[in-house]
């Protein structure tokens, strides 16, 4: 699928293809379609970019709110989104020893008391000793600081997604 062909898509297939790039935000697609035509993908990924940055910190805050916890118990039960589950599967958290996984999970939850929303990070730039590693680091962090690294996160997992749908022919 390539950028004419996304430019050409009615705003429910393009909410309907492309409205998980920032997970469980299919808000954040049906805004920017009005801004068609893109020049390329790039120029896609931006007007994304700039939504997001133009949200009150609260949004942006609702926007973290909506990823599931790494390793958490929607991968547990089976019901993360295909891309979170594809994601998650690759940087190994689907495969933690029971030391790892008690870990991570009394991090994640140590995260979200001091923060009040979840820990992200774009998984598929990682492995499962980064991902600890970092977790346990950023629980450090002051709550701002974390919230504009989360979205920054947020922009990395947007941007994968974004090329795996548009830069393979495999969706429409
Ligand atoms: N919490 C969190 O980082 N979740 C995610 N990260 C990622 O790459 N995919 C996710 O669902």
């Amino acid at each position: 699928m390539d950028i004419a062909t996304v430019n050409a898509l009615p705003y429910e297939d393009f909410v309907d293809i492309l409205g998980n790039v920032v997970e469980k935000c299919p808000i954040i697609t049906a805004a920017v379609w009005s801004g068609r035509p893109f020049l390329s993908l790039a120029v896609l990924e931006a007007a994304i970019s700039e939504f997001i940055d133009a949200l009150p910190e609260s949004g942006k805050e609702g926007i973290l709110r909506c990823h599931p916890d790494l390793a958490g118990r929607d991968l547990q039960s089976g019901s993360l989104t295909r891309e979170s589950h594809e994601e998650q599967a690759g940087s190994g958290m689907g495969a933690l020893n029971s030391g790892e996984a008690s870990r991570m999970a009394r991090l994640n939850q140590e995260y979200k008391e001091r923060f009040g929303f979840p820990f992200v990070i774009c998984a598929r730039m990682h492995d499962k000793e980064n991902i600890l590693r970092q977790l346990s680091a950023r629980c450090q962090n002051e709550r701002a600081v974390e919230r504009a690294r989360g979205i920054e996160e947020v922009k990395k997992i947007c941007h994968l997604r974004l090329q795996s749908l548009v830069l393979t022919d495999n969706k429409l």
